[in-house]
């Protein structure tokens, strides 16, 4: 298990090693206009789960927004406290 800080800490650490297979690396190259496009289809995804699916079917498709969140801010360069101070 993990905390959204970790996991931040772990993606930015992907994308400047940029290991081999990394999904994050990929996703990372495919451009912020693909980040943002996956960024809508998690959501869209949260939504339904919502209205129709289990707590925890709930949960996966909330970590994996937060995940494309993530990969779309270090995209575009933004830090956690970036964001953080808007809270
Ligand atoms: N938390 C996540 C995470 N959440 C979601 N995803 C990706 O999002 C996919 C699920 O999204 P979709 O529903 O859109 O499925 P999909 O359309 O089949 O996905 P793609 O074909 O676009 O990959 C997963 O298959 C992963 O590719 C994640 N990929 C990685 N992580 C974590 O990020 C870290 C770095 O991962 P790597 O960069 O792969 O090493 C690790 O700790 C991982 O656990």
């Amino acid at each position: 298990m993990k905390t959204f800080d970790e996991l931040f800490a772990e993606l930015s650490d992907r994308a400047r090693t940029r290991p081999e297979g990394s999904g994050t690396v990929a996703a990372l190259d495919a451009g912020v206009h693909a980040q943002g496009k996956k960024v809508l289809e998690e959501a869209g995804e949260v939504w339904i789960a919502a209205e129709h699916e289990s707590d925890d079917a709930l949960a996966e498709e909330v970590s994996q927004l937060l995940y494309r969140v993530q990969v779309l801010m270090i995209g575009r360069g933004l830090t956690l406290e970036d964001v953080y101070r808007h809270l």
